[in-house]
């Protein structure tokens, strides 16, 4: 099985390594030519993933066009991207791995339905858990999701991606997986604030187990399936990004919750922190599907610029409600 990674940043880059680790050949594709020279010229991604020596079994590309007559192709850009990266590249019929996490702005649609507009001939999967890409890279032991539909395909990629220190879980359902993902880095956000702001690890405690509700209340109004949820793609990866400064999504809420402003924190940035463009989408695609998600809607009123305390002190002032409601 031959291996096409589309996108060059820590993830992509990360991947390739795990399908050259599992003895596969692998095609990379960058969009920067210094991510090509440095992967091909030094066996490493100096400016996405520096420091992990890769295997000299992955060859980078700037022409998209050297992805044909792949076998599978691993869909690593931002999920703003995924669309037009799509469109410029030889699909076909290739089965496509989605490893971005976000939800599409304008359109609303997770990174898989998007896929199925751009590469409609195209068999969708998803990989997605928690997964910092520095670990994975270093072979660290990291346990995935892998969702398809088709089950022949779905345990093929499962088997073939695996590696000692690599789990892949299957699953049917690629909307709980994605779903999962998008969400938290909104929710990883929020708990970065929490930290910056100094408001202590009972408050962070209570952000994960409330943001677990949100996002398990706008998963299943949207298909996904509760044990998807409670799996690695959703809890599992809630519970990484909102732990860490490893995190980009935590990070950048450290620093809102410090009292910088998103454009600040955002300006010149050339790593992605995706939950700053799925808040926003995801306060509307929430308000569509009638799905109340009340600290979503406070990181979309932290990034716009309001004030710490004014939007904690709103989200602890909210009438009580049970629990489970
Ligand atoms: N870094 C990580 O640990 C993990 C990242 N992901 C996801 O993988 C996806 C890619 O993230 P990273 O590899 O971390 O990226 P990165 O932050 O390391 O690098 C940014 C990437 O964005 C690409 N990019 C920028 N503008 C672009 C454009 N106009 N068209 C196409 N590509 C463009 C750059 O070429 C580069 O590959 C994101 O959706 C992220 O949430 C998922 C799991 C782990
Ligand atoms: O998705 C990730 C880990 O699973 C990476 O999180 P960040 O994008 O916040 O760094």
């Amino acid at each position: 099985m031959r291996i096409g990674v589309i996108g060059g940043g820590a993830w992509g880059t990360a991947l390739a390594q795990v399908a050259a680790r599992a003895g596969l050949p692998v095609t990379l594709w960058a969009r920067e030519p210094e991510v090509v020279e440095s992967v091909n010229g030094f066996h490493e991604n100096r400016h996405f993933l520096a420091g992990v020596p890769l295997s000299d079994s992955i060859r980078a590309t700037v022409d998209l066009a050297d992805l044909a007559g792949h076998d599978a192709l691993l869909v690593v850009a931002p999920a703003q991207h995924v669309r037009a990266v799509l469109a410029a590249a030889p699909v076909g019929c290739t089965p496509l791995v989605l490893c971005a996490k976000g939800i599409e702005a304008g359109t609303r649609l997770l990174v898989g339905e998007v896929a199925r507009q751009a590469a409609p001939e195209a068999p969708i999967a998803v990989l997605s858990g928690p997964t910092f890409a520095h670990e994975v890279a270093a072979g660290k032991p990291t346990a995935v999701t892998l969702a398809c539909e088709d089950e022949d395909l779905r345990a093929r990629l499962a088997e073939r991606l695996a590696g000692p220190a690599f789990r892949t879980y299957g699953s049917a359902d690629v909307t709980g997986a994605e779903i999962g993902g998008a969400v938290k880095n909104v929710l990883a956000i929020a708990c970065g604030v929490v930290e910056g702001a100094g408001l202590g690890l009972n408050a962070r405690a209570a952000l994960i187990a409330r943001g677990f509700a949100e996002m398990t209340r706008f998963g299943l109004a949207r298909g996904g399936q509760a044990e998807t949820l409670t799996g690695l793609s959703g809890l599992g990866d809630l519970v990484l990004t909102c732990s860490s400064t490893n995190s980009r999504n935590f990070s950048l809420g450290v620093g809102l919750g410090q009292g910088k402003s998103a454009a600040e924190l955002l300006a010149d940035r050339k790593t992605v922190a995706e939950g700053a463009f799925t808040a926003p989408v995801l306060r509307a695609a929430a308000a569509e599907a009638g799905v109340d998600m009340p600290v979503t809607q406070a990181v979309n009123a932290l990034l716009e610029g309001a004030d710490v305390r004014g939007v904690v002190e709103a989200l602890l002032s909210r009438p009580l409600r049970e629990e489970q409601a």
